[in-house]
């Protein structure tokens, strides 16, 4: 692609494997998890997030979503049991949202969407780096949480009321003492598989635990994340919408639950 990728008409999910071929490959993300067809499996762990507040940093505007930084040089910010072995640092975590509540999410239940998906991103510390893992099959953990329509989350207002300072692409503002804790459901179920990256350059290294519980959003949350732009100061303003990929080919892989 001359320009870069993005989610529009020209350069969006149908046209990346122009340039990334692995789009077409073997343990792509997202992908329609089906509940009935999932494999209850006892030996899976219970997720153990152990974050430390004081480790996150800064928010970004990307110019394909915006992300939550965390201070990842020490393992006071973790994912361990789960599916995973060893442990995994917090390095992130950003959304994926539609450009009206019917649609939004990432991975789909039983083909339905929701209107937004929360995604926190692990590297396994076995590599010496993020940039290390993110190229390892063993690589990246990632817990995805949906969120549903319903009666507004004010655990979500610190990071929406911090949007207005990071509207256009590039621009980044201090994000200091906030928990991500707060953004899970009760329950910490999951569904787990092998997949990747949902963006280029899709690497096949994340091993996605996607929580069946949603937590809320309201109609008007939804909104906000609406206000910011996939473009930069002084270019035409193109809102930031409808930033995800479609599900992808399940080909030869099995989900697995971590409850009956
Ligand atoms: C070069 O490494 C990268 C590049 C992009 C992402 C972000 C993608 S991956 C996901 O789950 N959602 C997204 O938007 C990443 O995240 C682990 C790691
Ligand atoms: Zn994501």
């Amino acid at each position: 692609m001359s320009h870069g990728w993005g989610y529009g008409p020209t350069n969006g999910p149908d046209k990346w494997g122009e340039e990334f071929p692995v789009a077409n490959g073997t343990r792509q993300s997202p992908i329609n998890i089906v509940p009935r067809e999932a494999h209850y499996d006892h030996t899976l762990k219970a997720l153990k997030l152990k974050y430390d507040p004081s480790n996150s940093n800064g928010i970004l505007n990307n110019g394909h979503s915006f992300q939550v930084d965390f201070v990842d040089d020490t393992d006071s910010s973790t994912l361990t049991g789960g599916p995973i072995s060893g442990t995994y640092r917090l390095k992130q975590f950003h959304f994926h949202w539609g450009a009206s509540d019917d649609r939004g999410s990432e991975h789909t239940v039983n083909g339905i969407n929701f209107p937004c998906e929360l995604h926190l991103v692990h590297w396994n510390t076995k590599y010496p780096s993020f940039g290390e893992a993110a190229s390892q099959p063993d690589g990246l953990a990632v817990v995805g949480v949906f969120l549903k329509i319903g009666a507004a989350n004010p655990r979500l207002q610190k990071v929406l009321d911090a949007l207005d300072a990071i509207k256009t692409k590039g621009k980044q503002t201090t994000f200091p003492n906030f928990d991500p804790k707060t953004l899970l459901p009760g329950s910490l179920h999951y569904w787990t598989y092998d997949g990747s990256l949902t963006t280029p350059p899709l690497l096949e290294s994340v091993t996605w635990i996607v929580l069946k519980e949603p937590i809320s959003v309201s109609s008007a949350q939804m909104a906000k994340f609406r206000s910011l732009l996939f473009t930069g100061e002084g270019e035409s303003p193109c809102c930031m919408e409808d930033n995800y990929r479609p599900p992808q080919p399940l080909k030869n892989r099995k989900v697995r639950a971590s409850f009956k």
